[in-house]
């Protein structure tokens, strides 16, 4: 049976650091590190990630600003809410919730959050620093799935990374970060012919495609790691709804080195890489080494 690798004990350990740590600088500066989530629109999955991330700055004493604002903001109005917040000194990090409502131009807003504010790591400036080896935000997911790794003493450097997902989001970050650890990486993808021999190579396969079951136990071998990024909501026969990732879990535990289960796994280190970059961002604005 696969060792399980347990993101959401993880994280807590995290965030228990970081309420240590952001205690002591609060008393030090006189104010505590700060945080903004826009969510713009309803969608329900958004809502409870903007939740949780609430209540685990309230937990570690960061201070939570932010909006919910209506599906029908228009781009000008948000854009000037952001540059509103990138000049607030309250304010360390800030995060647009995706996806946006169909008529907001994304890439634009994200591209006008302050790059030392930009908590996700979707900047070009912080994409390019990733991809140039150099330091800066990076994003929360696969700085999660790293984290995680480390802290099980998965091998990474010379292994086979096999990458499932190319999103800005997840996919293509992870990559650099496998990269810069020294894997072997390979990004597969919906073009990609032979999916199944290509993942069957993977030491480390880490799937971040938004589809069910996709991963089956004829992908993965012994000596696999399979880090599950899926966030997949499905309905239960008792219709209620249940959260799975992209792995067939219960087939494929039995037959690999280890996994992380959803839920339970990245989910919770995501917010917890988010958390911790709010916190180096605020130590940076103080000059403070974090
Ligand atoms: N700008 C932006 N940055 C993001 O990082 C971002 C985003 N937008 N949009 C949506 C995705 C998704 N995402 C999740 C993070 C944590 C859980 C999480 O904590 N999941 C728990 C369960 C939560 C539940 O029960 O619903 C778990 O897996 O155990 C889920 C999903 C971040 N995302």
């Amino acid at each position: 049976m696969a060792q399980r690798l347990d993101g959401k004990a993880l994280a807590q350990e995290i965030q228990l650091a970081l309420a240590q740590q952001v205690k002591t600088l609060t008393a030090k500066t006189g104010r505590p590190p700060g945080l903004a989530v826009i969510m713009v629109g309803d969608d329900p999955a958004s809502a409870t990630y903007v939740r949780n991330k609430h209540r685990a700055c309230d937990r570690i004493g960061i201070a939570s600003y932010g909006k919910h604002l209506p599906a029908s903001t228009p781009q000008t109005e948000l854009l000037n809410y952001i540059q509103q917040l990138n000049q607030d000194d309250r304010v360390d990090g800030i995060l647009l919730q995706l996806p946006l409502p169909q008529d907001l131009d994304a890439v634009t807003l994200l591209n006008s959050i302050a790059p030392d504010k930009d908590v996700d790591g979707l900047h070009p400036i912080n994409m390019g620093r990733l991809l140039r080896g150099e330091p800066g935000l990076r994003s929360c997911t696969p700085a999660g799935v790293m984290h995680l790794l480390q802290t099980y003493d998965v091998p990474i450097a010379g292994r086979h990374a096999v990458v499932l997902g190319r999103s800005i989001l997840v996919g293509k970050p992870m990559a650099l970060m496998l990269l810069a650890a020294n894997a072997t990486v390979t990004i597969a993808h919906s073009s990609t012919r032979d999916l199944v021999a290509v993942t069957r190579q993977a030491d480390i396969l880490v799937t971040a495609v938004g589809r069910p079951h996709l991963i089956t136990a004829g992908m993965v071998n012994p000596g696999t790691t399979v880090i599950d990024v899926g966030i997949n909501r499905v309905e239960h026969p008792n219709g209620k709804g249940k959260l799975v990732g992209d792995v067939d879990f219960a087939a494929v535990e039995p037959l690999v080195q280890a996994i992380t289960p959803v839920p339970g796994g990245i989910g919770p280190m995501t917010v917890a890489m988010l958390l911790q970059n709010t916190v180096l961002s605020y130590c940076k604005r103080f000059h403070i080494d974090g």
